[in-house]
């Protein structure tokens, strides 16, 4: 979908992403796919480079999930430059984001690959925004003589969702089937929370 739907009522979630070669484009395609598991929300897929576009539906939305590959151990410079642009668009025009929920993946070429510093550069970005951030929910796996590389959160992250492509491998093979459902899985938690939470809202707001 390019843009949301003028029908207002549904529950909006908007996938902010950037992808160098790929394989982040790759995730955030299984975020998006895990958003529209479930029924009565809308997802919409932006990459970054056109952002510009689309500051309306980022606004109109209930939840923001992040994405950005880890290069020199953070985010990566274009998702940099759209997080910085939203302190003109977003912050100075009254904290547009306020109240919305938020949640983060990455995805890189080492195991750790020091991802978990864009998770937390993802967290600390919603926070300033006055976002509530949704976590990951998985239990690490891979951790014992019974774990295996097909396990969800194989990567063993509990902040947001983490990939690992190799770094001789096209994005038609990597990240693998594993991180791409754990993925699915964020997309399908930050749903349901964001239903919870507009639903939530209207019964507050109908006993006020
Ligand atoms: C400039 C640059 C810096 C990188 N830095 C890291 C890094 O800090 N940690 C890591 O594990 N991989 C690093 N990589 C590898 C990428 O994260 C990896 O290839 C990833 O799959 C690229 O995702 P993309 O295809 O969505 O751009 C780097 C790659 C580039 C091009």
């Amino acid at each position: 979908m390019d843009n949301f739907s003028a029908a207002r009522g549904s529950t909006r979630i908007a996938i902010v992403y950037h992808s160098g070669y790929g394989h982040t484009r790759r995730q955030a395609e299984a975020v998006e796919a895990g958003v529209r598991d479930v029924a009565g929300v809308e997802a919409l897929l932006l990459p970054v480079e056109n952002v510009d576009q689309h500051w309306d539906d980022l606004n109109s939305a209930q939840a923001i999930i992040f994405g950005a590959p880890t290069y020199m151990g953070a985010a990566s410079a274009p998702f940099k430059t759209f997080s910085e642009a939203t302190s003109r668009t977003v912050m100075a025009k009254g904290y547009l984001w306020k109240d919305k929920l938020a949640a983060g993946f990455t995805n890189s070429g080492a195991r750790s690959g020091d991802k978990l510093s864009t998770l937390i550069q993802f967290a600390l970005f919603a926070a300033q925004h006055g976002m509530h951030w949704i976590n990951l929910d998985l239990p690490p796996s891979n951790s014992s003589s019974t774990g295996s590389e097909g396990d969800l959160n194989r990567l063993g992250f509990w902040l947001g969702a983490g990939a690992q492509s190799n770094t001789d491998e096209g994005p038609e093979t990597a990240p693998p089937e594993s991180d791409l459902a754990t993925a699915r899985h964020l997309g399908k938690r930050v749903a349901n929370a964001a239903l919870q939470f507009a639903r939530g809202r209207d019964v507050v707001s109908a006993a006020a």
